[in-house]
């Protein structure tokens, strides 16, 4: 769970927070809204123009984008033909879902709403976002107009059913829908709040076995809830949310079918009214005296047991080795193993005042960089130039955020022009970057070098998209699915448009590509959807070697990163397809290159494909940390000869895997534990966590932590990471999800 991102909060919530003429309002705001052209026909600026409304005027109580995004990811999974909402509000998360429910290939929306006004909102506003092709506004309580449904025959399944609507009416509804068979093994329940407020009846419910739900019917329970009463455990102030309106709640009395078992899973979001991340401050802030105590512990062992230290050089051989990008666990990896194994100097630099690499004791001198100012990259680019030329490097490994790397290919030619030679560099120069970066330009020249590749294709128009979507197959020939990825645009537009296409109906898939508005200035790559596991690799590349490979399955969002070993075919497969790629930049192709990879099929007969290329060092170099060749393979860089015999560095076997406690002591201790306190998960589920999570407390190895080398770590978790949060707080900067290994808070 990433923390939440207070700009996104809406107004707080008042003692009356809807039915009071906001919903109405809602609309004259959004048909007034001065940008109701591009509003109109784009689902994603209908929602935009609803959270600005309950950001900047009155708050709404929809689903938000925090947890939406959790159906959304759902719906993409199950792919539903039909899905139903009960309760729909103002249309909010129908607009959302209906939108990914189209995207996935689905036929069907309904949206279920008992308050006749609300529905009129909802219709109106799926209009605007012309989804009403598929969206079916339904209006009445949700167990008539369920029973309504399904008798008139237009709903007969649902596969996935999102319940969002009265709390004490989530077990009646779902056990009507079991009744009239709408919900059948296979069929999927998302529900909202049922861990605040909380709806124990339900969880109760889902979670019972077929045995125990038939002795509930039966009358023959234990003094467990009395069966029929579904607000039991549920607060007066929820059971009574729409007395107002509806003085008297009724419910269906259907007895369910308790030969249905749910498999369960509680997942934790954010209102849109937002939890603060004083939380997080407030966790380093217990932890503290632990770190602390650790940090003097590691000291006394380090007097006591200190390195041996590499020999000196004699006068005059001494060379100056600057890493950038210390702030980050793959910087300080390289730094830590040079700093051991080499008698070199070392000097660090990255643009954070805080950077937890300018404690460390593997550098003798750490250098501040001036952040670029917005787009303007040369304060930042001068920096590094000065830092070169003021500290006499002969050697910069380059370890900066992707964001950095065109600019510091550029630095590489700039300092070569300043010394009229050549600069020995880990960075691939700028035109190379974009190169491999850019999809479209990677996938080509991968293609020129007669290495294997999605098929893919750039577009510049719809008609070219719809073109190759829905060309002829060739007979005999099985209907190819692709993915739709915008080009040059930033990351968080493509998690959005990962859609499997095309779709059933050939009007679906044609409205759905001229929705994107695909043109020269927005180009799309249409690529091949492979089905397979994905992996990283990390590589050091000298003039063209590989000098040093390793590569793991990819957990970006599990930060875990375990080694797959030398002798395996899938890593000779990815070492030979680095090496190509090397070979190919020649003498001049120096740098860190990393690859994400698909693989088709399993075991030797699996094929590889490469997705996409990062010119820049991967945090999978921490796989090195007990590796001491490495520092001979980046000093290679000083001895062309070397290079060229040199044996290509593997992590040392057996390497231990890696994680970052500050990641998993949140996910896998702190929020389990927190709903083993509030009753609110499995305690099976809860073992899981606290097993992985004890699992790697004894075996992994934290990517940050280091005995001899304990301050880094202590400054991440009790300096780095709270000074971030309170400036967070404080100005209202923008992240929702953090990643404790490269130090950066994001938006997702
Ligand atoms: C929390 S809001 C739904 C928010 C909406 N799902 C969204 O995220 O945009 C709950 C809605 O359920 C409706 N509702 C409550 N009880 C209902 C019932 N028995 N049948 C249908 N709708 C109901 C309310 O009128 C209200 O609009």
């Amino acid at each position: 769970m990433g923390s939440f991102d207070q700009t996104k909060a809406y107004v707080p919530q008042e003692d009356t927070f809807f039915d009071d003429g906001r919903e109405i309002e809602l609309l004259h705001f959004i048909y007034s809204h001065p940008n109701i052209d591009n509003i109109r026909g784009s689902p994603k600026n209908v929602l935009a123009a609803i959270n600005e409304f309950g950001r900047t005027k009155k708050y709404l109580m929809n689903v938000g984008e925090d947890k939406g995004r959790i159906v959304c990811d759902l719906i993409a999974d199950v792919k539903p033909k039909t899905m139903v909402e009960l309760g729909g509000y103002v249309g909010y998360s129908c607009i959302l879902y209906a939108d990914a429910v189209r995207a996935a290939g689905g036929k069907q929306y309904f949206s279920l709403e008992r308050n006749p006004e609300f529905a009129a909102v909802i219709s109106s506003l799926v209009d605007l976002s012309g989804l009403d092709s598929i969206v079916k506004v339904v209006v009445g309580s949700s167990d008539e107009s369920l029973a309504r449904l399904y008798e008139s025959g237009v709903l007969t399944h649902i596969d996935l059913i999102f319940l969002d609507h009265y709390k004490p009416a989530y077990t009646t509804d779902l056990k009507l829908c079991e009744e009239l068979g709408l919900i059948t093994p296979g069929s999927v329940l998302a529900a909202d709040n049922v861990i605040k407020p909380g709806n124990p009846p339900y969880l109760e419910y889902v979670r019972s076995s077929i045995k125990e739900k038939r002795e509930r019917l039966n009358g023959v329970d234990e003094g467990g809830a009395k069966e029929g009463d579904s607000t039991q455990g549920i607060s007066e102030k929820t059971v009574k949310q729409y007395a107002n309106r509806y003085a008297k709640e009724k419910f269906s009395n259907s007895p369910g079918n308790p030969n249905l078992v749910y498999e369960s899973r509680l997942v934790n979001s954010f209102e849109p009214t937002g939890v603060p991340n004083v939380l997080l401050i407030l966790l380093s802030f217990t932890t503290l005296p632990f770190s602390a105590a650790l940090v003097v512990a590691c000291y006394v062992y380090g007097r006591l047991f200190p390195l041996p230290k590499p020999l000196p050089l004699p006068h005059g051989e001494r060379k100056t080795i600057l890493v950038t990008g210390v702030s980050m666990s793959k910087g300080l990896a390289i730094t830590r193993v040079l700093s051991e194994h080499t008698p070199h100097r070392l000097i660090g630099a990255d643009i954070s005042v805080f950077s937890p690499g300018r404690v460390s004791c593997a550098l003798e001198k750490y250098l501040v960089l001036t952040l670029p100012d917005g787009r303007d990259a040369e304060p930042y680019i001068d920096s590094l130039l000065q830092v070169i030329k003021s500290e006499s490097v002969d050697l910069w490994i380059s370890c900066s955020s992707v964001v950095a790397a065109v600019e510091d290919g550029e630095v590489v030619r700039l300092a070569e022009q300043e010394r009229g030679e050549h600069f020995e560099a880990i960075q691939f120069r700028g035109d190379v970057v974009e190169r491999l970066h850019e999809k479209d330009q990677f996938i080509d020249y991968i293609k020129s070098l007669d290495l294997p590749v999605p098929e893919s294709y750039r577009c510049t128009s719809s008609d070219e998209v719809i073109g190759i979507l829905t060309g002829k197959r060739r007979k005999g020939e099985e209907k190819r699915r692709f993915i739709l990825k915008p080009i040059g645009v930033d990351d968080r537009a493509r998690a959005n448009m990962m859609t499997m296409l095309p779709f059933e109906k050939c009007e679906d898939t044609v409205e759905y590509v001229k929705s994107l508005r695909v043109s020269s200035k927005n180009p799309f790559q249409v690529q091949q959807y492979i089905s397979g596991a994905e992996y990283c690799t990390h590589a050091l590349v000298i003039r063209g070697r590989v000098v040093a490979f390793t590569c793991c399955p990819s957990s970006e969002l599990l930060m875990h990163y375990e080694a797959i070993p030398p002798s395996s075919h899938l890593f000779q497969q990815m070492l030979k397809f680095t090496q190509r790629v090397a070979e190919d930049g020649g003498e001049s192709f120096s740098g860190h290159l990393s690859f994400d990879f698909l693989a088709e099929g399993e075991g030797r007969t699996s094929k590889l494909y490469p997705i996409e290329c990062n010119p820049h060092a991967h945090t999978a170099v921490v796989l090195y940390l007990s590796t001491p060749q490495l520092a001979s393979a980046y000093l290679s860089a000083f001895s062309p000869a070397k290079s060229a015999e040199m044996e290509i560095v593997t992590p040392r076997t057996p390497t231990p895997s890696y994680y970052w406690i500050g990641h998993g002591i949140v996910v896998l201790f702190i929020l389990p534990v927190l709903y083993l306190l509030l009753g609110l998960n499995k305690a099976s589920e809860i073992l899981d966590c606290m097993t992985d999570f004890w699992e790697h407390v004894i075996s992994w190895r934290d990517g940050t932590f280091m005995v001899h080398d304990p301050v880094r770590f202590f400054v991440l978790h009790h300096v780095y990471w709270p000074v971030k949060f309170v400036r967070s707080l404080i100005t209202g900067t923008r992240w929702s999800r953090t990643n404790v290994c490269t130090t950066k808070a994001f938006e997702q």
